[in-house]
């Protein structure tokens, strides 16, 4: 049995429709990532998979548990990262971890949850004298402290540094390797890529494709991205351009002043081929890269959009 079944779900606010049709399956264990741009309807599937908004039409299965019968029960095995506006501000970290452990029967030991979160250097600072990202850290200490099987993390790293969101995705992976499941949402697909078994891209309320990383940018393409940047300027790019575009593997290519980016589904034999070329007319290239294509590769395909963020 999947641990989180969701089918049809609607909502609108007037006449604005938040979701339109949203169906999907998590299993036990699995980090399972909802990704979309603003106002695609993120927070509010959330919400009312959390029991926090009441769907117009469709179902949620938690754990074989439905809100209308089993809500007390549901409510002991989820934990929901609240907004930082939930926490006490005068309270210290520690005090914020223990108010929240009394709410609930059975919770995980603070020092415990503290270590998880890297917190326990400062488990004695004010929620207010934290920085953003241990605010953040504090919000999903805050969500594991009843020790729930499925945790639910709204956008946790918008706004934060690079080394911030970092320390955020060491925790969700942590969570996994406790088997707990979580359930994410970003609008950064690096995120998504690094961190979830399964993604689900979500436009204007609706499911455009759900997949792993992996098979979602492998049923897009087999493309690279491959780039050179040739020291003796643009003609050099320009000439080596011209014998990549009469290689069958050379899908499209593109100038940029003296770098000269090429896409093929056969990278290494193209750049064999390249580099036969730039030898033979004695040009210098000084860099090369390869890049996979990415979930925001996925994306523009699959919507046709720009990602918007
Ligand atoms: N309580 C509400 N009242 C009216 N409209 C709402 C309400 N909540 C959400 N909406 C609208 O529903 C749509 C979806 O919003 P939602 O917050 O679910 O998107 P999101 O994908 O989480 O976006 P973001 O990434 O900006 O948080 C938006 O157009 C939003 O303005």
């Amino acid at each position: 049995m999947s641990i989180l079944e969701v089918k049809g779900l609607r909502k609108s606010f007037g006449a604005v429709t938040a979701v339109e049709e949203i169906s999907f399956t998590v299993e036990a264990g699995e980090v399972f990532t909802i990704i979309g741009p603003n106002g695609a309807g993120k927070t509010t599937t959330l919400e009312m998979i959390e029991g926090l908004q009441f769907p117009d039409a469709g179902t949620i299965v938690l754990n074989g548990m439905t809100w209308d019968k089993d809500a007390d029960r549901i409510k002991m095995i989820i934990g929901v990262q609240p907004q930082s506006s939930a926490m006490f501000d005068l309270l210290t970290v520690e005090e914020n971890l223990d108010l929240f452990a009394s709410f609930y029967p059975r919770s995980k030991q603070t020092a415990e949850v503290l270590e998880m979160i890297n917190l326990t250097d400062h488990r004695a600072k004010r929620v207010k004298a934290l920085s953003g990202g241990q605010q953040q850290r504090l919000a999903i200490g805050l969500a594991m402290i009843s020790d729930p099987q499925i945790i639910f993390l709204d956008e946790p790293t918008t706004g934060l540094d690079p080394q911030a969101r970092r320390n955020i995705w060491d925790i969700v992976l942590k969570l996994k390797e406790l088997g707990k499941t979580t359930i994410l949402t970003t609008h950064y697909m690096e995120e998504a890529e690094k961190l979830s078994d399964r993604v689900c891209i979500v436009d204007q309320g609706r499911i455009v494709t759900l997949d792993t990383p992996a098979k979602l940018i492998d049923r897009l393409t087999k493309e690279r991205e491959v780039r050179l940047f040739f020291q003796d300027g643009e003609a050099a790019a320009q000439e080596t351009e011209e014998v990549a575009k009469s290689r069958p593997s050379v899908v499209r290519t593109a100038l940029e002043g003296s770098a000269l980016k090429l896409w093929s589904v056969q990278p290494e034999e193209t750049l064999y081929d390249v580099f036969g070329f730039t030898k033979e007319k004695g040009y210098r290239v000084e860099q090369v890269s390869i890049r996979e294509m990415s979930l925001e590769d996925v994306f523009i395909a699959f919507t046709g959009k720009e990602w918007r963020d």
